[in-house]
């Protein structure tokens, strides 16, 4: 980072581009001499709307961005932390600089006619290409019907009201972001369809000797988001999982300050459902992860998440 000047490298979605525009309003009111350039940047995963697994699937969001960090066009880089692949660390020379405040985990339903997921009729067709939504879909209602939706979330609200759905499902977060909650039919309950570990936290992240950016951008780490997505990413990487794995979790405190975490893993076909919920007790953030990765592990998660 130079003089007062932070370059902020992200997708160029409209959801991408409103979280950069929220981290320079955060930026403004700590730090209101730095000045925010926004470097836009089409990743693979803008480009391509096939089957991501065709492309590596991995990191399809983030890889693009981060050359751009390496190679110096920013300083500092915002993914979706649920778009950072479990199984894989950040890029040598690269660190996360913060986590800021989570925005919502909750996952919701988009229906024209304003139908909540119980009340839609058998063969409604649901646009998803997430493993993890239709593992879950197939669980709590198998009369419904996925059909392969990608692109970013104006696009595809574009393509459900051209008809190429009859609903779909999207992050509250997203809607948010974009300010169209105004499509939200219905916000599904976690225990319906657990988020993917990660859901609504932006992560900050920077070179690893850029000691500027890292002060700068310091003050918008939020150390609770920290250790929740500590415990959370830890609980992916002990199952080598990435955002295409049939895999839910999120983490949270409860009134006494004290950890929890949730973590479930899918048969892809819906049938089966591995699920653990811990306590930190007296392990640190990433204890919990593998403790909870391990609990499900034991009942045979490594058999479903290989299965496909
Ligand atoms: N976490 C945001 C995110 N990460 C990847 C996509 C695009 C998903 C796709 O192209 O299928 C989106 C939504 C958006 O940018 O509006």
């Amino acid at each position: 980072m130079d003089s007062n000047l932070l370059r902020i490298a992200t997708r160029s979605s409209p959801m991408a581009l409103a979280q950069v525009e929220r981290v320079r309003r955060d930026l403004a009111a700590v730090n209101p001499a730095v000045e925010v350039e926004v470097v836009p940047i089409k990743t693979t995963g803008d480009r391509w709307m096939g089957d991501l697994r065709e492309k590596g699937g991995k990191g399809a969001f983030i890889k693009e961005v981060d050359r751009a960090l390496a190679a110096g066009l920013a300083d500092l880089a915002v993914h979706c932390l649920k778009d950072m692949p479990g199984d894989i660390p950040v890029p040598a020379g690269m660190t996360i600089a913060g986590y800021m405040t989570r925005d919502s985990i909750h996952e919701a339903l988009i229906h024209p006619a304003g139908l909540t997921l119980d009340q839609l009729p058998a063969g409604t067709r649901i646009g998803t290409s997430s493993v993890r939504r239709r593992a879950q879909l197939a669980a709590h209602r198998p009369d419904l019907e996925c059909v392969p939706m990608r692109g970013n979330a104006n696009r595809r609200l574009e393509k459900l009201y051209a008809g190429d759905a009859d609903a779909l499902i999207l992050a509250v977060c997203g809607l948010e972001r974009i300010d169209r909650t105004d499509v939200i039919t219905e916000q599904i309950d976690p225990a319906v369809m657990c988020p993917p570990v990660g859901a609504g936290i932006l992560a900050l992240q920077c070179r690893e000797d850029d000691t500027e950016t890292l002060d700068a951008v310091a003050p918008l780490n939020d150390p609770t988001v920290w250790q929740i997505a500590t415990a959370e990413r830890t609980f992916l990487h002990v199952l080598q999982g990435s955002c295409h794995s049939p895999i839910g979790g999120h983490a949270w405190f409860d009134d006494d300050g004290e950890l929890h975490l949730r973590g479930e893993v899918y048969s892809y076909d819906g049938k089966k459902e591995l699920t653990a919920v811990e306590p930190a007790g007296a392990l640190d953030p990433a204890g919990l992860g593998t403790s909870v990765a391990l609990a499900v592990l034991k009942e045979g998660a490594r058999d479903l998440l290989d299965a496909l």
